[in-house]
């Protein structure tokens, strides 16, 4: 299923991001309101958007001020268009100035809470809404003129024009951001822009999607033999139980063990795969390909390429078996697209099933699951039956341990990482936190030495690191705050029981700076 299709057959929002913080957070609150939304730069031309005819266009917030020389703006012609726009903060601003009216600069900025009366009556404004809402700002720029044809909803103490709406030309604009939770009736307003300002379709549902999918897999692949790389994990646990819904028997599994697993991981995503779900599985054995392959490689990007290519290698043997089988389905979800770099977002890393894909592979990628989120996915899984053994299993990158070991990944360091990391996920599960955190791992410094003293004598040994965050969409984390008694246990356990390890260390960035993995 392509995202074009998928914007044929939905509703769909284009969010368009000026460097907002809040973009996907914008995209994620229009879908929990089952409308579909995507993310585009502010680079796109008005005859793009109007290519893609998209329900509304929501502009993001942005760190600029839009008086500053390179700040970014919008094609003017989007507004005339007669797509609803909502701009939100800087989104907000620019609507204000590309229409006639007046942005300045505020002596003091306003942050945080806000009280915002309503001041008027509109479609953001309706009037069941409160009279007063505590509503979250984060700008120094303000609206001080509405433009022309735009009436004044809402106002605060610092921003007279907090909510502006021309509801004839059905353009509005709000000054605070009511993608956060911190504001209250948020996402009513939002709503409210949605359906009765845009007129969308809540039709973005799980069972929509889902009979979307199957419809679109079945014509995708015709009567044609189809294999699934299936890690065990959520994405491709959904994805293969979507496909098989589709196509049935038509379907291959195969499984490969890397090499970079977790401890106990082969058997028990076989065991698990095999009991829940009725689909052919292949099992592959392939750790001394990967170490090999893998030998004398440090760069992390190196590295990823690496294991995708002896991925897809190993995928296009096992299908040369199945009837040449010419499809291959990979759990992809858009935070995969969007990190391995779009033409439109920065690229982070690759992953290993996006951008570490061989240029020369020869199959049709089937990726059901490419424009959802992985809240939406569990929420996909749940509803076709899978059970929460599979649904909320924590992440587990298909790279694996290979990108938490920095420095050379050899089978002896892979050992020991194993080792620190299942003691890490035992500790995490005996304290009962396996599901208020999103992913907790260990990392190994594989090149890194320091001195210690255990039992009198002198150690010089390697650290680990301990990762836990805590996200909802892994596009952002925050890192965990586990208590400091397991924290000691954890830290305890893996000097006594991993040898070679002296020292634990606990990683305390965020993403951002930081990213999940480490490499
Ligand atoms: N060991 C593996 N064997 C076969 N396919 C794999 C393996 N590891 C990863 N893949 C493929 O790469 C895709 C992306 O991996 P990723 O880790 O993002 O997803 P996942 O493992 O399905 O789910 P999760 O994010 O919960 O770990 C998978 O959906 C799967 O198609
Ligand atoms: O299948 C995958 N192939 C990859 O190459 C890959 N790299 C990172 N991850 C997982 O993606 C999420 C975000 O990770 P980062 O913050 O490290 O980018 C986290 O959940 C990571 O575990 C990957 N998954
Ligand atoms: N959050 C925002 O979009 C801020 C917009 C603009 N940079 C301002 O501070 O006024
Ligand atoms: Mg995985």
């Amino acid at each position: 299923m392509t995202i074009t299709e998928l914007e044929q057959d939905f509703d769909t929002v284009l969010v368009v991001d000026f460097g907002a913080q809040y973009a996907q957070l914008i995209a994620r609150r229009v879908r929990e309101a089952h409308v579909f939304s995507e993310i585009v730069p502010h680079t796109i031309t008005a005859a793009e958007i109007a290519e893609r005819r998209p329900s509304a266009i929501i502009l993001s917030g942005g760190p600029k001020s839009v008086h500053v020389e390179d700040a970014p703006s919008i094609d003017a012609g989007v507004y005339e268009l007669g797509v609803p726009v909502l701009g939100i903060c800087y989104g907000a601003q620019l609507v204000a100035r590309d229409l006639g009216g007046e942005v300045s600069r505020t002596d003091r900025g306003e942050y945080g809470r806000a009280e915002l009366t309503r001041t008027g009556h509109g479609v953001l404004m309706a009037d069941d809404e409160p009279e007063q809402l505590t509503v979250w700002m984060s700008h120094f720029d303000t609206i001080t003129k509405a433009p022309e044809g735009f009436a004044v909803t809402g106002s605060t103490g610092a921003t007279p024009a907090a909510v502006i709406e021309d509801a004839e030309r059905r353009i509005f604009g709000v000054q605070y951001h009511p993608e956060v939770v911190h504001s209250q009736h948020g996402q009513d307003l939002l709503k409210r822009f949605l359906y009765d300002g845009a007129g969308c379709r809540p039709s973005w549902t799980m069972t929509s999607i889902i009979e979307h999918e199957v419809d679109a897999v079945r014509r995708q692949v015709g009567d044609a033999r189809v294999i699934c790389a299936l890690s065990g994990g959520v994405d491709s646990a959904v994805a293969a139980a979507l496909v098989h819904k589709a196509i049935g028997h038509q379907l291959t599994c195969v499984y490969v063990d890397t090499g970079l697993m977790r401890e106990g991981e082969s058997d028990q995503v076989v065991e698990t795969f095999q009991r829940n779900l009725q689909i052919e599985l292949q099992h592959v054995r392939a750790a001394d390909r990967f170490f090999e392959r893998l030998a004398g490689v440090l760069d992390p990007e190196e590295k990823r390429k690496a294991i995708g290519e002896q991925f897809i290698r190993i995928f296009e043997e096992a299908a040369g078996g199945i009837e040449d089988a010419k499809f291959l389905v990979q759990g992809t979800l858009y935070p995969d697209v969007i990190e391995s770099g779009t033409p439109d977002a920065a690229k982070i890393k690759s992953h290993h099933n996006v951008g570490g894909l061989p240029e020369d592979m020869d199959f049709e990628l089937v990726e059901p699951l490419r424009a959802l989120f992985k809240d939406e996915v569990r929420r996909v899984g749940t509803e076709l039956g899978l059970p929460e053994e599979i649904v909320w299993r924590q992440p587990f990158p298909g790279p694996g341990l290979g990108v938490r070991i920095i420095g050379e990944v050899t089978p002896e360091r892979a050992d020991l990482l194993r080792k620190a990391d299942a003691i890490v996920r035992e500790e995490v599960k005996r304290a009962d936190l396996e599901r208020d955190i999103w992913q907790v791992f260990a990392v190994l410094l594989a090149d890194v030495r320091s001195v210690g003293v255990m039992g009198d004598e002198r150690t010089y040994g390697h650290p680990v690191v301990i990762r836990a965050v805590t996200s909802d969409d892994a596009m952002t984390a925050d890192w965990a705050r586990l208590p400091y008694d397991l924290l000691e246990r954890m830290s305890n356990r893996i000097i006594n029981e991993v040898p070679g390890i002296n020292r634990v260390a606990y990683d305390v960035t965020s993403k951002p700076p930081g990213t999940i993995e480490w490499e």
